[in-house]
């Protein structure tokens, strides 16, 4: 049976539980439930905390799990990432009050407050930079202001909670952060790991693109298609009126107004879009 680790709480659990339904497994309905077994898809889910997820990965007691990119850096654990999930994206970054910190090198010699004291010494140390990290479990933002930190590394997604603390980012990002998959490292990926990757690929696919359909005189069919290529290649049958063609093809979700304009002016009629609830490619 595959044990797959969910966030249980916090920014990225939601989207995984959601996900997670998309790909037909079973979900819990009580958020105090931590174990639920899914035995008709032969596997077993154990809700945990996002930044515990790494370490039971990097240990074997679990097959894989969904974390962020960022809590995995900073367990180093022996994890390694199977897939992006294209959820929870932030960057995360240094802040300090404007005019303390220009720039990374200035941090020598400083305190630095943050939840992710493993990936803050890497990067420090990759950098030559001799400083003090300061570890906290949350609301780093608020140690410079109580004194206890002269500059802070964190999560910043829209930058409120920043600039409601006064702070400012300095310095290049120290990474991109988002959902990802993550399983041990050195193992192969195992069939059962593959038949989740699929079914998370699909999801993914599935809520990117919609189907269009859409009638075309037949000699603009060629014109048509070049509008939408579809993935491998449209679908053309012909309609009962010779003279017309239906053409069926995936189109990327953002473009879908843009490409049934150029449709439309092509000479295209009938156009509809429908959702893909699901999808193997
Ligand atoms: N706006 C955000 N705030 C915090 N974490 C975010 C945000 N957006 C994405 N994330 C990601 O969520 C993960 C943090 O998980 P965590 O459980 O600490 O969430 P949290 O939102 O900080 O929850 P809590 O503070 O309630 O424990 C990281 O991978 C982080 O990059
Ligand atoms: O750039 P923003 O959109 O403001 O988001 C980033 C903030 O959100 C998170 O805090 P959270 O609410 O999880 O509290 P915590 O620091 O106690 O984890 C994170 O630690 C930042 O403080
Ligand atoms: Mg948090």
């Amino acid at each position: 049976m595959l044990r797959i680790a969910v966030p249980n709480k916090g920014s990225l659990s939601e989207a995984s539980v959601e996900m997670l339904r998309e790909a037909g497994y079973r979900v819990r309905r009580d958020s105090k439930e931590l174990v639920l077994t899914d035995a008709d898809n032969d596997v077993e889910f154990f809700y945990l905390r996002p930044r515990d997820i790494a370490v039971y990965v990097g240990s074997g007691t679990v097959d894989c799990g969904i974390t962020g990119r960022d809590l995995l850096l900073d367990s180093g654990s022996a994890a390694i990432e199977v897939m992006t999930l294209g959820f929870g994206g932030s960057t995360f970054r240094y802040a300090a009050k404007p005019g303390t910190c220009a720039s990374v090198e200035e941090i020598a010699g400083r305190r630095v407050a943050t939840s992710y004291s493993g990936l803050v010494e890497k990067h420090l140390a990759g950098l030559g930079i001799n400083a003090e990290v300061v570890r906290l479990d949350g609301a780093v933002e608020t140690a410079i202001t109580l004194g206890v930190a002269d500059v802070i590394a964190d999560v910043v997604e829209t930058g409120t909670t920043l600039r409601q603390q006064g702070l400012e980012v300095f310095g290049d990002e120290i990474l991109r952060s988002e959902a990802v998959l993550i399983r041990r490292e050195g193992s192969g990926e195992t069939a059962a790991v593959e038949v989740l990757r699929r079914r998370l690929t699909g999801v993914i696919t599935a809520r990117h693109y919609v189907m269009l359909d859409y009638d075309v005189p037949v000699d603009l069919v060629e014109d048509a298609c070049a509008i939408t290529p579809g993935l491998e290649s449209p679908t053309v049958s012909q309609l009962q009126n010779k003279d017309w063609a239906a053409v069926r093809a995936m189109v990327p979700r953002s473009r879908t107004n843009a490409i049934m304009d150029e449709l439309w002016d092509l000479g295209a009629r009938a156009i509809l879009v429908t959702d893909i609830a699901a999808c193997r490619l």
